[in-house]
């Protein structure tokens, strides 16, 4: 670990800019360095139209059209570039760089998820004082409006708590400031202005929402306690969910850290873009990326995992062999079903978030005796050779989903059907960042050109 002085000096390359980025040691707060950091970006923006607007960077293929856009280089997206083969890098840095240098929480050592959204906002590593004036704000902004209690109240508790969630954020869109400036109106320049408020205000509520479905589904009519401001987010997450243990804390300090952003073009961060880009307020943007999020074949693989390990262990026991896991996969393949966890639109290689996880197993005994940690580690010893042989996905190797959920479940939070509402409070850092950036630089609505089959042939000139 760096002396915190040197710590400060450190020049990060920014691979989103192609700038390189000081930081200093200062006591601004987020709002002040967005104001100095938004007409540098506003400029690079106004360059590169006049100077590259009509430069090619990529063709179209008809593969592309038909599955999916798969590789298109179609959207800005500013705080974070994936690399296909060396996995994420926020603002130049990667998660072990993140880990190094970004600030923890008091006595912790994983990455706090408010330094991440600050390094997400600005492209600067913040200070510890700046971290904790961060946490104070969000503290003081992380109760919930009476009505949107009263709301998650009235809902069946065998609604999925996806649903929940996505119906409360999108209720809380009678706070946005946004809407109702906008409904004044404004002018374009400040757009960005109410757009970071309704961003912080939501961040800041979303572990009190969370929670409160958490309760209301698995612990009807235990107390939730308030929101506290001597706690981080995460802090105050997991005593509202009631866990008073650290390491589960940590555990997902780093977890909502670094599922925070994975550049734009995954489904929840585009449609939060998307629906952004109509000036939907960032609370029904944010709402719609939850939907998307709660997809099997994104973020809910999380839970999915699980689901399907659990089956394993309740077929072939705890002592599971390699060979048994070998059969397992091959009987899951040749059903017709995907192996959750594994394969990736955009990554060849593990996910490093994959490996983040599995270090943090790694540096506790405890976890590495957990049958079901040691099920996935064993799983992820053979799956990409099944997955290989099996010849079909690109990437034959874990996502983070792969193993995120069985960590919370061998620390007692074993409602699966949950777990996706944790990785909902934890994109919101990257999605409402992004909308942010949109409107800071005035990004048009999202309008793609379609095409019919029978267009595209006659574009091709292709005969049938
Ligand atoms: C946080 C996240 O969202 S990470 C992703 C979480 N999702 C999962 O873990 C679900 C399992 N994985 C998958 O379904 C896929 O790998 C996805 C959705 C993640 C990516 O999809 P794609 O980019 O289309 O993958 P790819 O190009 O490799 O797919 C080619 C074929 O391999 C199949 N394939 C891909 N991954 C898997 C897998 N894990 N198991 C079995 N088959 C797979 C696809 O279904 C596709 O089959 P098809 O030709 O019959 O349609
Ligand atoms: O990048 C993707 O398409 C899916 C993913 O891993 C994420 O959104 O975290």
């Amino acid at each position: 670990m760096f002396a915190q002085s040197t710590i400060r000096k450190v020049t990060f390359k920014r691979a989103t800019c192609g700038l390189t980025q000081r930081r200093l040691a200062s006591t601004q707060s987020l709002k002040e360095v967005l104001q100095d950091v938004v007409p540098a970006k506003q400029e690079q923006l106004k360059k590169l139209k006049a100077e590259h607007a009509q430069t090619v960077i990529g063709d179209v293929k008809v593969e592309q059209v038909v599955g999916g856009m798969r590789g298109l280089k179609a959207m800005l997206w500013e705080a974070s570039v994936l690399d296909p083969n060396e996995g994420i890098r926020f603002h130049g840095m990667t998660i072990p760089e993140c880990q190094k240098h970004l600030p923890a929480a008091p006595g912790g050592k994983e990455i706090l998820p408010e330094s991440m959204l600050w390094l997400l906002l600005t492209g600067q590593v913040p200070t510890e004082s700046q971290v904790r004036q961060l946490s104070a704000e969000l503290a003081a902004k992380g109760a919930l409006p009476s009505y949107v209690e009263k709301l998650i109240d009235s809902l069946p508790n065998n609604l999925h708590p996806m649903t929940q969630l996505g119906m409360g954020v999108a209720a809380l869109n009678k706070e946005s400031v946004f809407a109702e400036a906008y409904e004044k109106g404004i002018k374009k320049s400040e757009y960005w202005h109410y757009t970071l408020e309704d961003c912080l205000n939501l961040i800041a509520r979303l572990p009190a929402l969370a929670a409160r479905i958490y309760r209301n589904v698995y612990n009807p009519g235990a107390p939730i306690p308030e929101v506290s401001s001597d706690l981080d987010l995460v802090g105050n997450y997991a005593r509202m969910l009631g866990f008073a243990n650290e390491d589960l804390t940590e555990y997902l300090r780093l977890y909502i850290a670094i599922h925070g952003d994975h550049e734009g073009g995954n489904a929840s961060a585009h449609t939060a873009h998307l629906v952004g880009s109509t000036l939907s307020d960032p609370y029904l943007s944010y709402s719609a990326a939850l939907y998307a999020l709660a997809g099997p074949l994104h973020g809910l693989a999380n839970q999915e995992v699980l689901r399907w390990q659990l089956a394993m262990q309740k077929e072939l026991g705890d002592n599971v062999t390699h060979d048994q896991i070998k059969d397992y996969l091959w009987k899951t393949l040749k059903s017709g079903q995907v192996v959750p966890g594994y394969g990736h639109g955009v990554l060849r290689n593990p996910d490093p978030r994959f490996m983040a996880l599995q270090e943090f197993c790694d540096a506790r005994p405890e976890l590495l005796k957990s049958p079901i940690i040691q099920m996935v580690k064993k799983t992820y010893e053979v799956a990409p050779g099944v997955l290989k042989e099996h010849g079909k996905t690109k990437n034959p190797y874990p996502n983070v989903d792969a193993t995120s959920g069985c960590v919370l479940y061998h620390y007692g939070l074993t409602q699966f059907k949950y777990y996706t509402v944790i990785f909902g409070v934890s994109r919101a850092l990257g999605a409402l960042t992004q909308l942010v950036w949109a409107r800071a630089l005035g990004l048009p609505i999202e309008r793609p050109k379609s095409l019919s089959m029978d267009a595209i042939e006659k574009l091709i000139g292709a005969s049938r």
